[in-house]
């Protein structure tokens, strides 16, 4: 996504990620779709921190409604590799009273630029797998997260 900024805000949530064997590619590199995983690691421990836990809003069977990804996308631009210390820095791109554009930024110990950056959307779903309003006690804890709060 090319309107996401070059640099992690500052109101982002730190994760530290450990890179497993099972991650990473024959010369050792973290392959592409484990980043996605990590992304959604970043989603599972933002909703924790901020006191909505996945697995009550991933899919609430009494409310009725459930939260899949729409849309995903990555960026690498330095490899990280097995035995690396790899952060992330999740925030809130974009929310809508429907939507919310989660922000990834990777980083590597003792280096200042991101080694790569995604985005991942969320849409609210009914029962009828139909989009949704977003509980608003979620959508008002994660505002802190918000990029830019306009
Ligand atoms: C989810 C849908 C049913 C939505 O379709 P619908 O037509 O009802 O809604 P709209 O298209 O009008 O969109 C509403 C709202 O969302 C924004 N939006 C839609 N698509 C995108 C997108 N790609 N990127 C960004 N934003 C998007 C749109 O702009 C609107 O925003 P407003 O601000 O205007 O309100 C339908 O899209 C659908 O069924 N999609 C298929 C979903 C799917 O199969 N995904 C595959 C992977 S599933 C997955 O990975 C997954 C992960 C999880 O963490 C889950 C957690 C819990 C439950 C399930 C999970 C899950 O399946």
């Amino acid at each position: 996504m090319n309107e996401l900024p070059k640099d992690a805000p500052q109101n982002c949530l730190e994760i530290p990620i450990t890179i497993r064997f099972g991650d990473t590619d024959p010369y050792g590199v973290v392959y592409f779709a484990s980043y996605f995983r990590y992304c959604h690691h970043g989603i599972e421990e933002l909703m924790r921190r901020v006191g909505c836990p996945p697995e009550k809003y991933f899919r609430d069977r009494e409310r009725g409604f459930g939260l899949p990804i729409v849309g995903a996308a990555c960026d690498f631009f330095r490899p990280a590799r097995y035995g690396d210390a790899l952060r992330l820095h999740v925030g809130v791109f974009k929310m809508s009273l429907r939507a919310i554009t989660f922000a990834f930024y990777f980083f590597l110990e003792g280096r200042p630029d991101a080694v790569g950056r995604g985005h991942a959307s969320m849409v609210a779903i009914d029962r009828t797998w139909r989009s949704c309003h977003l509980p608003e006690e979620l959508r008002q804890a994660l505002e802190p997260y918000k990029f830019s709060r306009t």
